[in-house]
């Protein structure tokens, strides 16, 4: 049965990057994605700006919506103190494979905690089943229609606090004009845009910031 994308990726990065290195694999990932097959990674560019907001909320626990391959649960989890973690959803079984390997590569095994299932589901369990109080950081990479509704999910399970920080991908392109009114209209997000550009390419995209204000 032939390799699926996802599956070269992971090849390339287990022959290409160094076993315990997570920028290694997040260099290893870019490097095959320019250079061989495009995929929905979040890319150097949009990184930098994920990184940034990373170190801005110094999270103790942050979520990640989203997983596919891996790529920014290594890069994010790779700026974590100890003992914090990042929470990451993923609902395709084949990605959460190859991502759960990737995780284990980079060996940031034990600051993420990959949670198979659809996000409108976990995320009413994250107090319970899985011993989350607030999240301080919020990285937004799924579907984007579903940007609004786990945003206002988040809100109704009491999981945001005063200067929690939501990071939302592809605002301008896939583009998610929804996400965008609703929390450049509410009252209870402050607001911030980066614009960049799509992964690997010269296409213009932007990567929106909003803070929980309480
Ligand atoms: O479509 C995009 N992303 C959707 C991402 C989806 C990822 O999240 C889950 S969906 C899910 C659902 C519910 N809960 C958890 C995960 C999918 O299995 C996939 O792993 C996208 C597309 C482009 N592009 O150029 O076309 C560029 C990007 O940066 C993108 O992020
Ligand atoms: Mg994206």
């Amino acid at each position: 049965m032939n390799q699926s994308k996802e599956q070269r990726i992971l090849n390339f990065v287990l022959q290409n990057a160094v076993r315990g290195d997570p920028c290694s694999v997040v260099d290893a990932i870019d490097k095959y994605c320019s250079q061989k097959e495009w995929a929905m990674n979040v890319g150097d560019e949009k990184g930098k700006i994920l990184d940034k907001t990373v170190e801005e909320a110094n999270p103790s626990v942050a979520l990640e919506l989203g997983t596919y391959c891996g790529y920014s649960a290594v890069r994010i989890s790779r700026l974590l103190k100890a003992g914090a973690r990042l929470l990451t959803v993923e609902f395709n079984p084949e990605f959460a494979a190859v991502a759960k390997q990737m995780i284990e590569f980079a060996g940031v095994q034990d600051k993420v905690k990959l949670l198979e299932g659809p996000s409108e589901e976990i995320i009413p369990q994250l107090k319970k089943k899985y011993e989350v109080d607030t999240l301080d950081f919020v990285f937004l990479d799924h579907w984007k229609d579903r940007y609004t509704p786990d945003t206002k999910l988040l809100q109704e399970c009491n999981l945001l606090r005063k200067g929690s920080i939501l990071l939302a991908d592809n605002v301008i392109f896939p583009g998610a004009p929804d996400f965008l009114n609703y929390v450049r209209k509410s009252p209870h997000f402050q607001c911030t845009n980066y614009p960049s550009h799509l992964e690997y390419m010269q296409v213009e995209d932007a990567m929106e910031k909003a803070v929980f204000l309480g």
